[in-house]
């Protein structure tokens, strides 16, 4: 289980100050402070220093401050990396990773902090296992859209054509105990159709979701978070299973289903990560 939540994960173009300035006082459990993307051309150079400053500043609380830079295959990459030693952020998202060599090819150049992947591209996806598996990785995001630009499919509310990629990814995230993060949903003045892809992106097991306003900001957060009765519920398994391991029993009953151990490793992360989203909050 990740030890700090991921429910929202909100992109800030690293040149706009009013942007990272506002941050400060988002309700967002980790921001990525964005130098690819959001960065025009023009103000490439300059949003390294408007960053690094902005992260020597402080104030983003116990927020993961996660630093995307741009492309290896850019003009840019090894001069933001050069910018970013010895700043004070918690890791550092390489985009567009299509293996571990990618990976390897970045930590040659920045020691020390944790590593993640934009996964978005086919190599990616065929490529997940590995680059997961890289002793510096440490979380994946989902960039789903340039994967629909080189899947060259639709987006639909209901993503088929995305299915099997976000799944490898997951697949592989959780086979290394790593972080996964879902991809943006573009439309963010479209409420109810966030909330649905949300939903989609818990079900499936996604730890949460990257964002790109503000406004998206609270359905992610609640979307993400445990709710009452999911509390509730890992509450009476444990009490449950811990009575009838007393009694020596190996499985408990609750609301007529049977709780094995298996089930209470999911109560207690159910437990652990209210707990987390807690202390964030509390601390913010
Ligand atoms: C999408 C936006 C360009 C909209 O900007 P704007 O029109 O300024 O929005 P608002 O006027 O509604 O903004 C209201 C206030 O909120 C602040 N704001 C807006 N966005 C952010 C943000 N992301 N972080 C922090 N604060 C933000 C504004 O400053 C306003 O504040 P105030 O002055 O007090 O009123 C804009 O939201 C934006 O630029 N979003 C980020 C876009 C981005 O990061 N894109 C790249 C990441 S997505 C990606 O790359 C996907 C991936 O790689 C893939 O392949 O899928
Ligand atoms: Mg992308």
């Amino acid at each position: 289980m990740p030890a700090r939540p991921y429910r929202s994960v909100l992109y800030i173009p690293g040149s706009k100050e009013r942007a990272l300035e506002k941050a400060r006082g988002l309700a967002c459990d980790a921001i990525i402070f964005d130098l690819e993307d959001a960065v025009s051309p023009q103000e490439k150079v300059n949003a390294r220093d408007t960053l690094v400053s902005a992260l020597s500043t402080g104030g983003f609380g116990n927020r993961a401050r996660i630093v995307r830079i741009n492309g290896l295959d850019t003009e840019w990459a090894a001069g933001d990396i050069a910018a970013l030693q010895g700043a004070d952020f918690d890791a550092l998202l390489i985009p567009k990773v299509g293996s571990a060599a990618d990976v390897q090819a970045v930590a040659d150049q920045i020691a020390d902090i944790p590593l993640w992947a934009m996964m978005e591209t086919p190599a990616g996806m065929l490529n997940a296992a590995e680059i997961a598996a890289h002793p510096r990785m440490a979380g994946f995001v989902m960039g789903t859209n340039d994967l629909a630009k080189e899947l060259k499919c639709r987006f639909r509310a209901d993503r088929l054509p995305m299915l099997t990629s976000l799944q490898l990814c997951l697949l592989a995230a959780r086979a290394e105990g790593i972080v996964a993060v879902d991809g943006v949903y573009n439309a963010f003045k479209d409420e109810d159709g966030l909330r649905a892809e949300c939903e989609q992106g818990r079900d499936m097991g996604f730890d949460g979701k990257t964002l790109i306003h503000p406004a998206q900001l609270a359905i992610a957060n609640t979307a993400f978070a445990p709710t009452e009765a999911e509390i509730d519920l890992a509450e009476r398994q444990i009490a449950a299973f811990d009575a009838a391991k007393a009694e020596g029993q190996g499985v408990a009953v609750v609301d007529g289903k049977i709780v094995e151990n298996l089930h209470i490793v999911t109560a207690q992360e159910t437990l652990a990560k209210a707990a987390a989203i807690a202390d964030l909050e509390g601390s913010l």
